[in-house]
């Protein structure tokens, strides 16, 4: 079998260690060969499309980034050519099937494809771990790591200089990175996107931890809002017309400075998250993804996606693996929010 791999949407640490996983098994159990689509679906629609023999998966697994490169171009817009132009460069190349490694939305395509005849199967990446059909996505473990080292570092000189910090992380609708790191490095507020607060309430938790003696830290995720306030994104787009997020830190620092008076800081860590090498949870995560995939491509289980279920790799359909975001339930952060303030 010749099997093609492909990354899309934003990178994430693991990537690599995927592609690894899948060409070790494909190669050492089954005699597959691979084929490297470079930048997602781009390199589909517009046939660039590179031999991936083992020997350039060597010692991949700590590797950060992609070494097929991603983009967020859509194999359905404009006049990409949709199925069959995805159909025609795999006639091309012999290729039998396609390994697609992307978040909900490179599945969301990579389902159309398979919905057209095309033989797919699906690895879920994120470093939000929105993905509601597997318990984690690789690349969450890392961000959430690099958040919390962050909010450890930016603790420290708040404290020093009596001030309050704002530190913004990534989690465009869902606040998994900011619960977690909010949580490992005992902020006194976290806000997330699926809890919209009032400032009041900010700056009480704030006033709060300031008359108890401490440099008050506040964790943001980049699609928090306020209870009546909008959301706050550039002015960009990115490479899918979406509106590039970013900023909610730089706009809630000044308002608390402004209600609280305690001099306000604001970190925001933005792509730092997604940079570097993946932890080792994410390595063994993404290299049993890669391998599993490997079996799925196998059993010919074309339209599903592996997944994690407690400690074992499953299959899921992609259809249920798209419907659903996997947002913070209330209750956990309730849970956090007994430490506030
Ligand atoms: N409903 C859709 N119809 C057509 N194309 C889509 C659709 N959703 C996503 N795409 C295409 O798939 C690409 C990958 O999706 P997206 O950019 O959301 O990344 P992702 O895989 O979800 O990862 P991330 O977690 O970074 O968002 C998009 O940039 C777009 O080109
Ligand atoms: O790299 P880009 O295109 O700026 O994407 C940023 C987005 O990607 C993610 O890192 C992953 O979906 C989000 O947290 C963030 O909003
Ligand atoms: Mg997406």
């Amino acid at each position: 079998m010749n099997i093609g791999i492909l990354t899309a949407g934003g990178d994430c640490p693991g990537l690599n260690a995927v592609i690894r996983g899948a060409v070790m098994k494909g190669d050492r159990i089954h005699g597959q060969t691979f084929l490297g689509i470079r930048d997602g679906w781009r390199g589909l629609v517009e046939d660039d499309v590179i031999p991936l023999p083992r020997h350039e998966v060597r010692g991949l697994s700590r590797q950060g980034g992609t070494i097929l490169g991603t983009s967020r171009v859509s194999p359905f817009r404009g006049d990409a050519g949709g199925a069959e132009r995805v159909k025609e460069v795999m006639a091309a190349h012999a290729m039998d099937a396609i390994i697609a490694i992307g978040g909900e939305g490179t599945l969301t395509v990579a389902r159309m494809l398979y919905d057209e005849g095309v033989p797919i199967v699906g690895v879920p990446k994120t470093i939000d771990n929105d993905l509601s059909a597997t318990d984690y996505t690789f690349g969450f473990d890392t961000a959430v790591s690099i958040a919390t080292e962050s909010v450890d570092r930016l603790r420290t000189t708040a404290e020093s200089h009596h001030r309050c910090m704002v530190v913004e992380v990534m989690g465009r609708h869902v606040g998994w990175i900011a619960l977690h790191a909010g949580l490992a490095g005992g902020a006194h507020a976290v806000l997330v996107p699926e809890v919209p607060v009032t400032l009041d309430q900010v700056c009480e938790w704030v006033e709060s931890a300031r008359d108890r003696g401490r440099a008050p830290l506040v964790v943001v995720a980049e699609g928090f809002t306020l209870e009546d306030g909008d959301i706050i994104a550039r002015d960009a787009v990115d490479g899918f017309g979406r509106p590039r997020l970013g900023g909610v830190g730089e706009a809630l620092g000044p308002l608390i400075e402004e209600r609280t008076g305690i001099e306000t800081r604001v970190a925001t860590l933005g792509h730092l998250q997604r940079g570097g090498v993946p932890t080792s949870y994410d390595r063994v995560l993404a290299t049993r993804f890669g391998a599993a995939a490997i079996d799925a491509v196998v059993e010919r289980k074309w339209g599903t996606m592996v997944s994690l279920r407690g400690i074992d790799i499953e299959t899921v359909d992609l259809r249920s693996a798209t419907t659903e975001l996997k947002v913070v339930p209330r209750h956990r952060w309730d849970e956090a929010a007994v430490l506030f303030g």
